[in-house]
């Protein structure tokens, strides 16, 4: 067992860490202000490469690893949540949905746009009424011989208006339950096909979230991802990875707020001395520091899976639940060393406890991630 990174790991670091500080630090409080999408630096990521990180090359990629993919998540989630997740739906969802399981048509169409950050992807899933219970799918794809035809509602899309194209999950028959569901590959330009008002978020506010609306919209069977009837195993198979994004994501933005308590504990004086010397701030920066170690083996080990060809859902779904849970924790201790200035902006810490909730919340809530544990472990 190596657990060292290689000296390739540790350029991707470097980058991901230099492109942080210069390019989303400044102005990034702004953006969390008024709910600004970080358009000029996600479009400076895809061309570092880091919107296709796992994408092969002949399709315009990086054709880097997943371990990569972690590392990078992480440093650019320390600085900016809303720009992380846009690269997480981008790489691990779109790219890698596409990737896996598209024809080879649809790659060459749309992985090299994707990967290169020219247009955006969006993975719509979630409905008003099928969050958690996703088998309950209420958009219909109606199977017109040539074509499908699209009518329902999306909710929570990240990327909801600035993606061009989406990966919309969709019951076709609904007599098969989650067998009779199809993925679709749906353009924004199609007849039809509208965007709601974007939603007012309490964190992740930076990036762009909104329903989407689908009226009688023709979708071409050509654009069907997979086999008639594949779209729910699309979906999960693709989550299970997605996780894995989303649990690094967490563990930037739980690295990011411990890095700032550290730095503020060494400067700021109480009772004559740093506050780092006295034990009530000392125990929670050694609480932080292990649990932040012990979250980024767990998304080290479901990356390593993911490059190993093993089974990652359940090590994708412990990252996950883990790296959440330490993200909020981490960010709400934070806070509490920063004191009184931990609750005001410009200590980027309150920005991150609230950015740190969604980590919670979407891919699947902690407690999916616990019945998919739970289901692996009785099983054996
Ligand atoms: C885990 C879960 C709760 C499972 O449910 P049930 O018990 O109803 O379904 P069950 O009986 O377990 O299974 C049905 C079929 O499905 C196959 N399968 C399941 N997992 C997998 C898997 N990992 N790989 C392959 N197949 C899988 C299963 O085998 C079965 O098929 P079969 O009948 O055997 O042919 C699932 O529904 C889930 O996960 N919800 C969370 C959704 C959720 O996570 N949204 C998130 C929306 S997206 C989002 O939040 C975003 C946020 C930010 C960016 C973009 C997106």
């Amino acid at each position: 067992m190596d657990f060292n990174l290689t000296e390739e790991h540790l350029m991707i670091q470097q980058a991901a860490r230099d492109f942080a500080q210069n390019e989303l630090l400044p102005g990034v409080i702004e953006r969390d202000e008024k709910q600004i999408f970080p358009t000029e630096q996600i479009k400076k990521m895809g061309e570092l490469g880091f919107l296709g990180m796992m994408v092969d090359p002949k399709y315009g990629g990086s054709g880097l690893d997943a371990i990569s993919y972690v590392i990078a998540m992480e440093e650019i989630s320390k600085v900016d949540a809303s720009a992380s997740v846009v690269m997480s739906v981008n790489n691990s969802l779109v790219c890698w949905g596409l990737q896996e399981y598209g024809t080879e048509e649809q790659k060459q169409k749309y992985l090299p746009g994707l990967a290169s950050g020219e247009i955006h992807g969006a993975f719509c899933l979630s409905e008003p009424e099928a969050g958690s219970d996703a088998t309950s799918q209420k958009t219909t794809a109606i199977d017109m011989g040539d074509h499908y035809l699209v009518n329902g509602t999306k909710n929570w899309i990240t990327n909801g208006n600035t993606a061009s194209v989406y990966l919309v999950i969709a019951q076709t028959h609904p007599e098969l339950k989650h067998k009779g569901i199809n993925a679709l590959i749906m353009t924004k330009d199609m007849p039809g096909f509208s965007v709601g008002p974007k939603e007012q978020k309490m964190g992740i506010r930076g990036s762009d979230t909104h329903s989407l609306m689908f009226s009688d919209v023709k979708v071409p069977k050509e654009n069907r991802i997979g086999e008639d009837g594949f779209g729910f195993k699309f979906a999960m198979k693709t989550l299970a990875g997605g996780r894995i994004g989303i649990a690094s994501q967490a563990l930037g933005i739980a690295s990011g707020a411990y890095e700032l308590a550290l730095k503020y504990s060494k400067e700021r004086k109480a009772f004559g001395t740093e506050i780092c010397n006295h034990q009530a701030i000392a125990f929670k920066l050694a609480d932080m520091a292990v649990n932040i170690e012990a979250a980024r083996h767990l998304c080290m080990k479901a990356a390593w899976d993911k490059d190993n060809h093993k089974n990652y859902d359940v090590s994708g779904a412990m990252a996950k639940l883990f790296a959440s849970q330490v993200a909020m924790d981490t960010a709400v201790e934070a806070v509490q060393i920063h004191g009184g200035n931990g609750y005001v902006k410009e200590y980027h810490v309150e920005r991150l406890m609230r950015d740190a909730k969604i980590t919670q919340i979407y891919e699947g809530t902690s407690e999916i991630q616990k019945i998919v544990i739970s289901r692996a472990v009785i099983a054996g």
